[in-house]
């Protein structure tokens, strides 16, 4: 029941009974509390909403129901499964929407900055379809795993592999798509995915051990390790491939940094930063690429439509900037 719960709430399994949702300024603050009677077999739900008035939104109800073997279903509060993050993301999902001109999104960055969650909730919000570039590969490859590939094929192989999909992807629309963690160091990949809209999550690497390793790596070939503490392991892993690959992530047409997100909301850890609030971040930051691209160009003209441009080729002058201005606008 806990389960169904949190899952119909968005809230899923990274937090547990007897936790508090991570709450900002503008959030709704809930907590669960599920506590067995063993008298009376039954499962007490006791759900506390606080709703902050600084962002000026409705609250969502909730309605929950609690069932057990020997005690009635109760229902301790009505309406819907939606909180007020769920809102934001959706109305600033909607906003940007048109501007998008049906464009794919592509996510980038390294192994386990929640592409593929994100990714998830994000195209539910606009209408686009999901698709994760690794399973799309592990599908091309008669169901083999990633790491299978890896290892009966090299890693040569999955990357020209890598490149067929987002090829084939390149030609798509309507899309929000979770890349691999590596697919950023090709140019020719640069090419496909500035078809559409690149978005860099960016998440400290201290947080994607500890994840990583919470999770296991075995499916994540560049970090499977034998001996050692999993966790130092995986961060000296991870911060090889860093190293490597940093350059290549501020090719992305927008940055999503989790250590920003953190702050503005309050947190001293990013662990504390939810999906929904990471992905709330992605309408945000393009929006707002989208109004520094209009004001500077009003300097220039005054006719102006609000159609989204991305260049074809990645543009490395811009590389270092965290919030790279690539939507553009079209005169007609
Ligand atoms: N905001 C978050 N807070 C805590 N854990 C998260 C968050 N987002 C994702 N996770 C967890 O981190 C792990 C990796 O997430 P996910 O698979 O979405 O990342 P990814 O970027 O797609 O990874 P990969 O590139 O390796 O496939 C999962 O176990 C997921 O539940
Ligand atoms: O960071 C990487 O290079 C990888 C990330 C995964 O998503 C997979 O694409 C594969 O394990 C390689």
């Amino acid at each position: 029941m806990e389960a169904k719960v949190l899952q119909s709430l968005h809230l899923s399994t990274w937090i547990g009974p007897d936790s508090t949702f991570p709450t900002n300024s503008n959030s709704m603050r809930l907590c669960t509390r599920f506590e067995k009677k063993r008298r009376v077999n039954m499962l007490k739900c006791s759900f506390e909403q606080t709703i902050k008035p600084a962002i000026g939104h409705r609250a969502a109800g909730l309605k929950i129901s609690c069932t057990s073997q020997n005690s009635l279903a109760s229902v301790l509060e009505s309406g819907i499964y939606t909180t007020e993050e769920d809102l934001v993301l959706k109305k600033k999902s909607e906003e940007i929407e048109p501007c998008l001109s049906g464009r794919c999104i592509y996510l980038v960055g390294m192994m386990g900055s929640g592409k593929t969650t994100i990714g998830q909730i994000l195209s539910e919000v606009l209408g686009y379809s999901f698709f994760d570039s690794d399973k799309l590969i592990e599908q091309s490859a008669g169901g083999t795993a990633v790491a299978d590939i890896f290892k009966l094929h090299g890693e040569p192989f999955f990357r020209n592999n890598e490149t067929e999909v987002l090829h084939k992807l390149s030609s798509m629309h309507r899309l929000v798509i979770s890349t691999g963690g590596g697919a950023v160091v090709r140019p020719i990949n640069w090419k496909y995915m500035n078809k559409g809209i690149s978005v860099f999550i960016d998440v400290p690497l201290d947080a994607l051990a500890q994840r990583l390793t919470a999770v296991g790596t075995e499916s994540r070939p560049l970090l499977h390790h034998g001996a050692g503490d999993p966790y130092t392991q995986t961060l000296k892993r991870l911060s090889k491939l860093w190293e490597e690959r940093s350059e290549a992530y501020t090719n992305a047409h927008v940055r999503v940094s989790l250590e920003r997100i953190a702050a503005k909301l309050g947190h001293g850890d990013v662990c504390c930063v939810n999906p929904t609030q990471i992905a709330i971040e992605v309408p945000l930051s393009l929006s707002l690429s989208l109004s520094l691209s209009l004001s500077l160009s009003h300097t220039h003209t005054h006719t102006h439509t609000h159609t989204l441009v991305v260049k074809d080729e990645p543009d490395t002058r811009l590389g270092t900037h965290p919030n790279r201005r690539l939507p553009e606008e079209i005169n007609p």
